[in-house]
């Protein structure tokens, strides 16, 4: 379980993380979702004690980071994969994380085999890894002290996409374990792939926050016609909301039975009609995170599920 709670952190005039909270439960992949510069690696930062808060707290497994007595067995932190030392083998990288953790060496090979590295390429210097195999490499480091909570900050960063399928796998079974994954990304597709919860941040701020499925039904219908203006128009006489996509889709939140017959009733001959998909999420993201103020969080269009927020 992690939960961040009231967590506030300033730097100067600047409020990059804004009376935040929200948890990420056992059994679960939780997105943490926000443009860039939305505070999402400040957040993690407090989180793994890396800075201090200016307010509120956040816990991992019931206690502060700083407080865990040996912290890489009980939580698995990759925040920054490109950050690791270039003068080092993965082998070594590993082994004195195995080391410092207390740890037997057969650990070390095990990880090697799960992230899928080679003995080969364990035994080359990290700054002539790619992204994708330091990613890995973080991973392995991450899962050597087989924790029960990972952090991970932009994990499929340089993952080409069967290295995102198979991390995806990786993290979902992890889930599926009882251990508890947060997960941030700017990525709304990666994000909806593999998250059951999401929260999504804008200027330090919670604007929208629940399981993937209820954000994707806030998400809607998307019904397309050919005269999409004319579609609009019923939906919105019909008393629902619509919104005309450039491409001639109509996003509205009425039930795909209902925006069925509101355009059997006008007329009008519908050519695609089925649950709004990661499109209309990402408008929704979009949307949210538009706002520039920071005094009024963007929440008006998307309900909060009561229980996202703890
Ligand atoms: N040490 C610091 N000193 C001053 N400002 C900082 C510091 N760390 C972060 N910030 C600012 O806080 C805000 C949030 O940054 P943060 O890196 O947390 O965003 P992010 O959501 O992780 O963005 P990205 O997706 O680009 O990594 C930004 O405006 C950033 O410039």
């Amino acid at each position: 379980m992690i939960r961040i709670a009231s967590l506030t952190r300033r730097y100067g005039d600047l409020t990059a993380v804004d009376d935040l909270t929200f948890t990420a439960s056992p059994g679960r992949v939780t997105g943490f979702l926000g443009p860039n510069g939305a505070g999402k690696s400040t957040t993690l930062r407090l989180l793994t004690g890396l800075a201090t808060p200016t307010a509120g707290t956040a816990t991992v497994l019931g206690r502060r980071y700083a407080d865990l007595p040996n912290p890489g067995l009980d939580v698995g932190v990759l925040l920054d994969a490109s950050a690791q030392h270039g003068g080092r083998t993965g082998r070594e990288t590993l082994v004195l994380a195995q080391r410092t953790m207390g740890l037997p060496e057969a650990q070390v090979d095990a990880m090697l085999d799960l992230v899928g590295l080679t003995r080969t390429e364990s035994r080359r210097r990290v700054r002539d890894y790619s992204l994708g195999m330091r990613q890995r490499l973080g991973i392995a480091t991450a899962l050597l002290g087989d924790p029960r909570v990972l952090i991970l900050d932009e994990p499929a960063n340089g993952l080409d996409p069967a290295g995102i399928r198979w991390m995806r796998d990786l993290l979902r079974s992890f889930a599926d374990d009882g251990g508890t994954v947060l997960l941030s990304s700017h990525l709304l597709a990666e994000i909806e792939a593999i998250a059951d919860d999401i929260v999504v941040i804008g200027h330090g701020r919670v604007v929208a926050a629940g399981s993937t499925a209820e954000l994707l039904d806030g998400a809607g219908t998307l019904v397309r016609a050919h005269d999409a203006a004319a579609l609009s128009a019923a939906l919105t006489s019909a008393g629902y909301r619509a919104t005309a996509g450039a491409d001639g889709a109509v996003v509205t939140d009425a039930g795909t039975v209902d925006a069925g017959l509101v355009a059997f009733a006008a007329g009008l001959p519908v050519t695609e009609l089925r649950c709004a998909d990661g499109t209309a999420l990402e408008e929704m993201f979009l949307d949210l995170t538009a706002d520039d103020r920071r005094d009024r969080p963007s929440v008006g269009a998307v309900p909060i599920p009561s229980g996202a927020l703890a």
